[in-house]
């Protein structure tokens, strides 16, 4: 089970999960731009793009400093950027697109390299700007600490691409690492890995859908025997908050 002592678990209903994320996207950004002039935050593929609509709309969308945000992926899949499957894709069309972030702060993979290639490229580019002390370090694990860190979940209990029974949810070394055969297509996707996740200072969770509803009980509820999912691995250094529709929240 989760460690629920310091997650807050907040279930809303219709507009009221993406007015709230966005309003805790805007203030976490507030406070590290204001406190260290800089904002690095990992998105999510899937639906998260969709529950992140408000953010590029009035207030924020003129307040937020965009200028000191740097955008990663938590995960992406090994495709083209203009392909339907990209995460890059999907936020630069329900996000990207519509706010001024300078386009050198958007980290997206590089396309034309394998999935192993990306994942060591990608791993490479963090580390570059943990030099440049744009991403820190966790005292704790000297793991990357990113600001915040958005994730998503599947029926199955997965987060990022780290799938229930797979080895790479075991990673302990990598920061990045690679998959060939995920269960959800496309196979092929880089991820960032437990301890990068674990190491972060805010994480949200956002998951929606009453096909979610048994991973959400086996993470958060009350159970004799529970399995650990991935997203029971879930369990960040600074302050997870999970955001849950009715149906998502519906067997707690
Ligand atoms: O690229 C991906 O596939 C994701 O990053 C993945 O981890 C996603 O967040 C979950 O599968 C939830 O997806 P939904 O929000 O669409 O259910």
């Amino acid at each position: 089970m989760a460690d629920t002592n310091k997650a807050a678990v907040e279930v809303f209903e219709g507009d009221d999960l993406a007015v709230s994320l966005a309003k805790y996207v805007a203030d976490l950004s507030n406070k590290f731009t204001s406190e260290r002039g800089a904002f690095t935050v990992c998105l999510s593929g899937g639906s998260m793009l969709e529950y992140l609509r408000k953010l590029p709309e009035p207030p924020y969308l003129d307040s937020l400093e965009w200028s000191k945000w740097h955008v990663f992926w938590l995960d992406e899949r090994v495709v083209p950027k203009t392909h339907e499957d990209s995460n890059y894709k999907l936020a630069l069309d329900g996000l990207l697109c519509k706010v001024p972030i300078p386009p050198g702060n958007v980290y997206a993979i590089n396309d034309a390299l394998s999935p192993e290639g990306a994942a060591d490229d990608y791993e490479r580019r963090i580390k570059e700007l943990v030099d440049k002390n744009v991403i820190t370090l966790s005292p704790t694990s000297g793991f990357p600490k990113f600001d915040l860190i958005l994730l998503g979940m599947g029926p199955d209990g997965h987060v990022a691409s780290l799938f229930p029974g797979h080895p790479l949810v075991q990673e302990n070394k990598r920061w990045v690492t690679f998959i060939k055969d995920s269960p959800k297509p496309p196979p092929e996707r880089i991820t960032l890995t437990f301890p990068v996740i674990n190491a972060c200072a805010y994480a949200a969770l956002v998951v929606t859908g009453k096909t979610e509803a048994d991973a959400i009980h086996s993470a958060l509820g009350k159970s004799e025997n529970p399995v650990k999912l991935p997203v029971a691995l879930v369990s960040p250094e600074g302050e997870l908050k999970w955001f849950l529709d009715k149906d998502a929240a519906s067997k707690l």
